[in-house]
C-alpha cells in the first residue's frame, strides 16, 4: 500500500512502490485525489449505462463502438469472459467535434473527470517508477509517459461489468491476461474477485474502498528491461452479485517506438501499433497471446 501524498511531497515510499513493480507488478495507493464522491457517481453513470437495452449498447455510434461482450474467439466456456464492457478511446470523450451522446451526457462528463484524475495517478506513478531505474540515457528517467508519446489522446478508459454468473466455476469473469499498455490504474467496487499470479499461485487483490490498484502492463516492462513486472490476472464469476470496475489504461500512440530506459535491452524496438496487431493476429491464430516473447532479440523459440 502507498501513500501518493506522503510520496509526492517526498517522504518516502518510492522504494516499496519500486519493489511491488519488481515482485508483484501490482500495487494499491491511497491519498490518491479520485475522490469518492467521483467513483460512486461513475458507478451510477455506469450501471445506467450498461442497463440499456443490447442493441443500444451494441450501436458503433455509441462511445465510438466502443463495445465489447463475452469473448468472439473462444472455443469452450474455459475461454470465456463472462463481463461486458466499453472500452472507450479517451479521444472520444476529450473530441469536442464528437457529439453522438444523446442521453449520455453526464456519462460523458463524468468519464472525463474519471480519465483526468486517474491519468494524474498513473503519471505520478510512472515517473516514480521511471526515475529509479538505471538510465544511460541522459532526460530518459523521467517523463516516461511523454518520452514514450502517452497523451489524453491515446489513453482508454474501461468500463467493465461481471453479470451474476449461473456457473462461476466452468468459467472466468475475465480470462487469465497480461495489459498491453504502459501502466493501468484500476477502480474495483466491493465485490472483490479480481485475482494475480504471484509464484505459481493466484492471490486475491481485497477489495479496499479507499485505493486504487495499479498495475505494470508488458510494455513498461519492455522499456524497464524486465525490471518491473507485467504480471498476469484474472476475474472469477460471482454465483450471487454483479460485479463493477473502472480501469485507466495508460497508452502510447499506436506510432510510438517503444524504447528502453538503457541498453542493452532484451528487446528489439517495436512500436505499439506493431504490438497490438502482433496481439491480435495470435489471438486470432492460436486462441492465446504471446506478448512480449515475440519480439525478444534472442528468441528462446528457434
Ligand atoms: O475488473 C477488474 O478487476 C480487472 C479488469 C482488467 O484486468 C482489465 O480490464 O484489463
Ligand atoms: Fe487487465
Amino acid at each position: 500500500m502507498i501513500d501518493l501524498k506522503r510520496l509526492t511531497r517526498g517522504h518516502g515510499g518510492a522504494d516499496a512502490m519500486v519493489r511491488a513493480a519488481s515482485e508483484w507488478g501490482f500495487f494499491q495507493v491511497t491519498n490518491h485525489e479520485v475522490s469518492r464522491e467521483l467513483m460512486e457517481k461513475m458507478r451510477r453513470e455506469q450501471a445506467r449505462l450498461f442497463r440499456l437495452p443490447f442493441e443500444t449498447k451494441e450501436k458503433a455510434g455509441l462511445l465510438n463502438g466502443s463495445y465489447r461482450w463475452g469473448n468472439p474467439t473462444a472455443t469452450s466456456l474455459r475461454h470465456l469472459s463472462w463481463s461486458e464492457a466499453f472500452h472507450v478511446p479517451l479521444a472520444t470523450i476529450f473530441d469536442d467535434d464528437y457529439h453522438d451522446f444523446g442521453d449520455l451526457t453526464s456519462l460523458r462528463g463524468v468519464m472525463q473527470e474519471v480519465a483526468e484524475a486517474m491519468s494524474r495517478v498513473a503519471n505520478t506513478v510512472a515517473e516514480v517508477l521511471a526515475a529509479k531505474l538505471q538510465t544511460t540515457r541522459t532526460g530518459h528517467g523521467a517523463g516516461v509517459a511523454a518520452a514514450t508519446g502517452c497523451d489524453e489522446t491515446t489513453c482508454f478508459l474501461r468500463l467493465n461489468r461481471y453479470p451474476t454468473c449461473p456457473f462461476p466455476a466452468e468459467t472466468f469473469g475475465m480470462v487469465p491476461h497480461t495489459d498491453s499498455d504502459f501502466l493501468t490504474v484500476l477502480c474495483q467496487d466491493e465485490v472483490g474477485g479480481l485475482q494475480l499470479m504471484k509464484d505459481s499461485r493466484w492471490v486475491a487483490v481485497k477489495p479496499r474502498p479507499d485505493a486504487l490498484i495499479v498495475n505494470i502492463g508488458d510494455l513498461f516492462q519492455a522499456w524497464s528491461n524486465n525490471r518491473y513486472k507485467s504480471v498476469e490476472h484474472k476475474v472469477v464469476a460471482n454465483a450471487k452479485t454483479d460485479r463493477l470496475s473502472v480501469a485507466y489504461f495508460l497508452c502510447p500512440s499506436y506510432g510510438s517506438l517503444i524504447g528502453t530506459c538503457g541498453e542493452p535491452s532484451p528487446y528489439r524496438a517495436f512500436t505499439f501499433g506493431e504490438y497490438r496487431k502482433r496481439v491480435q493476429e495470435d489471438v486470432r491464430r492460436t486462441g492465446k497471446k504471446i506478448g512480449l516473447l515475440n519480439f525478444l532479440r534472442h528468441s528462446p523459440v528457434q
